[in-house]
């Protein structure tokens, strides 16, 4: 079962912020989207999870068209993602954050529990689950927003910048995270981000978007060896990411 788009174009008025934007994330698979800033990453995420309409084109779920899904119509389906900023519910604890997410999806109040400390433990959390949200650490926030996004058992996971603000060892934590998501549950994971070395080390597959294109797709050596791919966006970081 994949999660496609198929030649995705999203208008604001006059301003094409996608056009023809065909993409598949896979289970299982981490596969990375980056791009300068504007270039159209987070209206992508935005289409993937119901939160924006496209204008022209289909977004694809095994097979089904769902380009009219709702944002909670997706999350159900199995497409769950995480935000730029975290959003945790601040007015409660970890734990919580988790159950009442599960108990949005339809679980008991009592199978949300189990289900959000078991992710916590796989998630090496356990000891936070009656910390408040607010006024974690920026990390750790980051981290429960992920465990809030696998509750219920997602089959794709989208994460927007999750590296953000991180440290170098903080986003290698985060790397081995990402790939025990796909490898361990399964699951098939799009990852934004601007850290191109994060993405490179994590992704066997990229996309490359720049002013609502994709300008390249491919590998690792593929991006890295892509001249479009240097003029728009790696820039100095295509020696780092080397
Ligand atoms: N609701 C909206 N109305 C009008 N324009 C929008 C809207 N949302 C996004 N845009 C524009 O669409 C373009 C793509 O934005 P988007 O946020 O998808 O880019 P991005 O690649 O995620 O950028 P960044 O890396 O800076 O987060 C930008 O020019 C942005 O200003």
């Amino acid at each position: 079962m994949a999660l496609a788009l198929e030649q995705v174009g999203v208008a604001f008025g006059g301003f094409q912020a996608l056009a023809g934007v065909s993409l598949v994330v896979q289970p299982g698979q981490v596969m990375g989207l980056i791009g300068p800033n504007g270039a159209g990453k987070t209206t992508c995420v935005n289409v993937l999870t119901g939160f924006q309409r496209p204008t022209g084109g289909r977004v694809m779920l095994g097979g089904r068209d769902v380009s009219a899904a709702t944002a909670h119509a997706m999350r159900r389906l199995g497409v769950a993602r995480t935000f730029q900023a975290g959003r945790l519910f601040t007015g409660l604890d970890v734990l919580d954050n988790l159950a009442v997410t599960g108990v949005g999806l339809g679980l008991s109040r009592h199978h949300a529990e189990v289900e959000a400390i078991r992710l916590l433990d796989w998630m090496g959390l356990a000891g936070m689950q009656s910390r408040s949200a607010a006024g974690l650490p920026y990390t750790d926030e980051r981290r429960v927003a992920i465990a809030r996004a696998l509750m219920g058992k997602p089959a794709f996971l989208l994460l927007d910048e999750p590296a953000a603000g991180m440290s170098e060892p903080e986003a290698a934590d985060l790397a081995a995270l990402i790939r025990r998501i796909a490898t361990e549950l399964g699951v098939g994971v799009l990852l934004i981000e601007h850290n191109v070395g994060l993405v490179l080390s994590v992704c066997a597959h990229v996309v490359v978007l720049d002013g609502g294109r994709v300008i390249e797709a491919g590998d690792r050596r593929a991006i890295l060896s892509s001249r479009a791919v240097r003029e728009a966006y790696l820039g100095a970081d295509h020696e780092e990411a080397a």
